[in-house]
């Protein structure tokens, strides 16, 4: 009986291998060169670029800087596993694709595509995605009325998930524990108490974000027309809905039953998520199981990214320790004076400078993923045409390390950005920057700035993440101190157009 199934495994694993690898070469030869834009150098000719594509699964970085190398303004084709994307470069481009009218470059296409979202989130997401205007609006407007929440949360993750109760060192694995005190936070602004801090709830919230990112990426091995087929099987969403609805199906049913009696103001209505939520969703998006799956994808997008950035921001801290210092004195006179506040941490700039070099410097390969949706195609400024149809994003680490872009850009300046301020303070107006420094904030996005993209899509969640970041950083700040363990930083790990910090 085992033999039999261990044959049988091992039948449906060559049948599935040599089905892949003809879709993969009846796919690579149905999506032949369709324009005249070049490839990156040496990813030219069907075999050669189908051995890149599968390079580019673990080394995109090293094969994008060869795009680079040869133009920095750019653009190219780069080999996927069934299919050729195209890449631009330089942050000339950079605005293009920001300027671009959504009926020829689509965000929604491209958003889909990267995180295999009909599956992975939910089609409604897709199609209405009314919580980014849940998360542009209310969300960012209630941060700092709902900080005292965010700060209590922090206070209390950090003792938990540390453990620290004496003045001993102890050795944390950072990206674990960072996904632990960021799920537990945003949780408290979205769900709050006391669900925020059941164990069991946040281990499904850190479980069900990564599912996302990893299914979704497992969905892009299969070929365009496989994907209905393998997507809902590999996909966790349906379970993961499920157990959302064990947790907190109930108290979004009491909540939609108020709020269709009374309206949206109501005595104690809660400030949170499932309200913001509400007081936007229309017709069928007003049902709990679609509501659950809304809290799901917000917590998805918003969980991963910010521990992401926090566990960066923290390597990079005991990477050039030469900050520490200055930055703890920083947010004890601030807070001195003005409290833990939201307002506070506004006034925090080399600590806000900081986190923005954090993640200048660690940003992944590729941004601003966008689907080409117009038959005409899409038309650079300088006639660059890229086909109907295909894929297009902006090369994010090189426009970031660019020395065009920044004075020593492949080297860590954590205070690069809040020296500009201190120097216009002092007088000098004369520098390379000007007074561009107030739009070199954390949150601010530039076009050779673009960890949130650029332009009318920008991440609508980056207040929230810089407000989560900056205070979950102050607090180690001025209640830990911290070293590394090793004398080299542990190297990022790189799946196709993500990356994301060693845990
Ligand atoms: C450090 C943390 C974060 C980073 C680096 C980040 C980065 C990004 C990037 C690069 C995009 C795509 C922009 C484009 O294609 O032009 C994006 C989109 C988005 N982000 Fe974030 N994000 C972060 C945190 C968050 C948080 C906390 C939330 C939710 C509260 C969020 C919600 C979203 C949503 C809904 C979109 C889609 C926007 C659209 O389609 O117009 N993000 N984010």
């Amino acid at each position: 009986m085992h033999t039999l199934k261990a044959t049988d495994n091992a039948t449906l694993l060559f049948y599935g291998v040599v089905s892949i690898s003809w879709a993969v070469l009846i796919s690579r030869l149905l999506h032949r060169r369709k324009s005249t834009i070049p490839a990156i150098p040496g990813t030219s000719g069907f075999i050669r670029s189908t051995v890149e594509s599968v390079r580019f699964i673990f080394h995109g970085r090293e094969i994008i800087s060869r795009g680079y190398n040869q133009d920095r303004n750019g653009v190219f084709r780069v080999a996927r596993l069934f299919c050729w994307d195209y890449l631009a470069i330089g942050k000339q481009r950079v605005l293009e694709l920001a300027n671009a009218p959504e009926h020829v470059l689509s965000v929604d296409h491209g958003i889909e595509d990267a995180f295999q979202s009909d599956y992975t989130l939910g089609r409604e997401s897709c199609i209405r995605p009314y919580h980014i205007e849940v998360i542009r609006g209310a969300m960012t407007r209630n941060l700092g009325r709902c900080f005292p929440r965010i700060r209590d949360e922090i206070i209390h993750a950090f003792d938990d998930v540390l453990e620290l109760h004496n003045e001993e060192w102890k050795l944390v694995q950072i990206m674990p524990a960072a996904l632990k005190v960021v799920a537990r936070t945003s949780s408290r602004l979205f769900l709050d108490l006391p669900l925020c801090r059941d164990p069991e709830y946040l281990q499904f919230c850190i479980d069900s974000s990564t599912d996302v990112f990893t299914r979704g990426e497992l969905i892009k091995f299969f070929p365009q027309f496989l994907r209905p087929i393998v997507g809902p099987l590999l996909s966790a969403r349906k379970r993961n809905e499920r157990r959302a609805a064990k947790f907190f199906g109930a108290m979004v049913d009491e909540r939609l039953k108020l709020d269709n009696e009374y309206g949206t103001d109501w005595l104690d209505r809660p400030n949170d998520l499932v309200s913001w939520l509400l007081a936007v969703a229309q017709g069928e998006d007003r049902t709990t199981p679609l509501v659950i799956q809304r809290i799901l994808t917000v917590n998805s997008v918003a969980v991963q990214t910010s521990a992401m950035a926090l566990t960066n921001a923290l390597y990079d801290l005991v990477t050039y320790p030469e900050h520490i210092l200055p930055m703890r004195e920083e947010v004890k006179r601030v807070v001195a004076v003005q409290g833990w506040t939201k307002a506070a941490l506004g006034n925090m700039f080399k600590l806000d400078s900081f986190v923005r070099e954090s993640q200048r410097i660690n940003a992944g390969p590729v941004v601003m993923l966008r689907k080409v949706i117009s038959k005409d195609g899409f038309t650079f400024s300088d006639g660059k045409t890229i086909p109907y149809g295909s894929f297009v994003s902006a090369a994010m680490a090189t426009v970031h390390q660019d020395p065009a872009n920044y004075d020593n850009a492949d080297l860590f300046d954590g205070f690069r950005f809040s020296r500009l301020r201190e120097e216009y303070q002092d007088g000098d107006h004369h520098n390379r920057e000007g007074t561009h420094f107030f739009n070199r904030h954390m949150v601010s996005t530039a076009p050779d700035h673009v960890v949130f993209g650029h332009g009318q899509h920008a991440c609508p969640g980056r207040f929230l993440a810089a407000t989560e970041v900056k205070a979950m950083l102050a607090h180690m700040l001025v209640n830990y101190d911290m070293m590394a363990d090793t004398d080299k930083r542990p190297q990022e790990l790189a799946l196709s157009e993500f990356a994301a910090p060693n845990p």
